[in-house]
């Protein structure tokens, strides 16, 4: 098959969709990789180093498209991305399509295949393809949160461990999963004091056996949510329903009566954001302030640590490309239920049913819609 790994090109993002270490297995497998030039140069990939591991390197985006039967990428293709996608085109990379109806629209006019990252799921219930990142994005939220806190960033001026004699600030994380449980391990490693609300039990049983007292795990009511978001200082949104967009738990009134110079990271922006007043930023201006209260709602968190987070995607997203590869999508998603959750949108389809019902669109069986492709 042939791939192709353009430059990513959203604000601030050096992540590129494969390291020379996966181009080389590859092309070991017989493959034909083309990789936009310097796309790897914010990681310290150099062209050289791409054609070391076997590819051949191209002046434009556009040439990568036209040559590409699967392009490989990092986060959702952008406007100018998604027209140049033509049908049948293999599309492997974040999609994040519930809560970007002009996305979703391109995707289903375009005719490609369109497999999202973050919806492919393993045979423990788990995300395979998001979990990575999320433990980057879990990790930053709490040094994002460090820094919002911070009075010159409008923040309360509070150290969140604080010192002999003075208390450490409340650190409030709503959702423990990936992102929450990453975001727990730093917080308590800085000494702060750390509530993690989620609805599910044996998320909190985890929670609980992994931290012992250092957390405690609260069962997520309105009541329980309500009392905590109030209390903090610092509050991280990391829930999800997979594909969907975020349920908006804490509202306009929460941050209204929220203390003033608290501060808000809303990691689950990427589907929306759990926080009713939330609205997608960029590493290059990640904070905006709303009553008073600080908001860093980064929707490409990893994006500031590219060198870690593409190794971690990669290592993760590497035996699917193979497959898709060396199979073909049709075989490679129906050999495998777990990869076929991916699949969102396929030759005008939706394939998925939270994307689908988030815009009113027909929804089609993925499976039968490969089968019919
Ligand atoms: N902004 C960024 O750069 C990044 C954002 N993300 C996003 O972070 C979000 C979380 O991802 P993961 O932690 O991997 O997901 P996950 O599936 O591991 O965890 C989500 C948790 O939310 C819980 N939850 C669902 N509804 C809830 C409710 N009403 N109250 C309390 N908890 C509830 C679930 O039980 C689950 O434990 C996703 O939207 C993901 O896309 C992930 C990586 C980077
Ligand atoms: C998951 C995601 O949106 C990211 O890594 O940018
Ligand atoms: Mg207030």
């Amino acid at each position: 098959m042939i791939i192709g790994v353009p430059k990513e090109i959203k604000n601030h993002e050096y992540r590129v969709g494969m390291v020379p270490a996966s181009v080389r297995e590859l092309v070991n497998h017989g493959h034909q990789v083309f990789v936009e030039t310097d796309a790897g140069m914010g990681i310290g990939f150099t062209n050289e180093d791409y054609v070391a591991a076997g590819a051949e390197i191209l002046p434009t985006a556009a040439d990568v498209f036209a040559k590409a039967e699967m392009i490989v990428k990092v986060k959702e293709p952008q406007a100018v991305e998604r027209a140049m996608l033509r049908e049948d085109q293999i599309l492997f990379t974040y999609l994040h399509l519930a809560p970007d109806l002009p996305q979703t629209e391109d995707l289903v006019k375009s005719g490609a295949v369109c497999i999202a990252y973050e919806t492919v799921t393993d045979s423990r219930g788990g995300l395979p393809l998001l979990a990575p990142m999320s433990e980057v994005a879990g990790r930053m939220s709490i040094q994002a949160g460090a820094q919002a806190l911070e009075k010159s960033n409008h923040g309360r001026g509070m150290l969140l461990g604080g010192v002999p004699g003075v208390e450490p600030a409340k650190v409030v994380v709503i959702g423990g999963g990936m992102v929450g449980r990453s975001a727990a391990q730093m917080a308590v490693g800085l000494g702060a004091d750390v509530v993690v609300l989620d609805r599910n039990i044996d998320v909190l049983r985890a929670l609980d056996a992994q931290f012992g007292n250092k957390v405690k795990a609260i069962y997520s009511t309105a009541d329980a949510l309500e009392k905590h978001v109030l209390e903090a200082d610092l509050v991280i949104g990391g829930v999800l329903i997979p594909g969907a967009a975020a349920p908006k738990l804490v509202t306009a009134e929460h941050i209204k009566a929220m203390k003033p110079g608290s501060a808000i990271v809303d990691v689950a922006i990427d589907q929306g954001g759990c926080i009713a007043t939330s609205k997608a930023t960029t590493h290059a201006d990640p904070t905006y302030i709303v009553d008073d209260v600080v908001h860093y709602c980064v929707a490409n968190m990893p994006g500031a640590v590219p060198r870690t987070s593409t190794f971690a995607l990669n290592n993760a997203t590497l035996p699917f490309i193979i497959n898709l590869a060396n199979k073909g999508y049709k075989k490679a998603l129906l050999d495998d239920a777990n990869f076929l959750k991916g699949l969102n949108v396929i030759k005008g389809k939706v394939t998925y049913k939270e994307v689908a019902e988030a815009f009113n669109m027909e929804y089609v069986d993925p499976r039968t819609a490969v089968e019919n492709a």
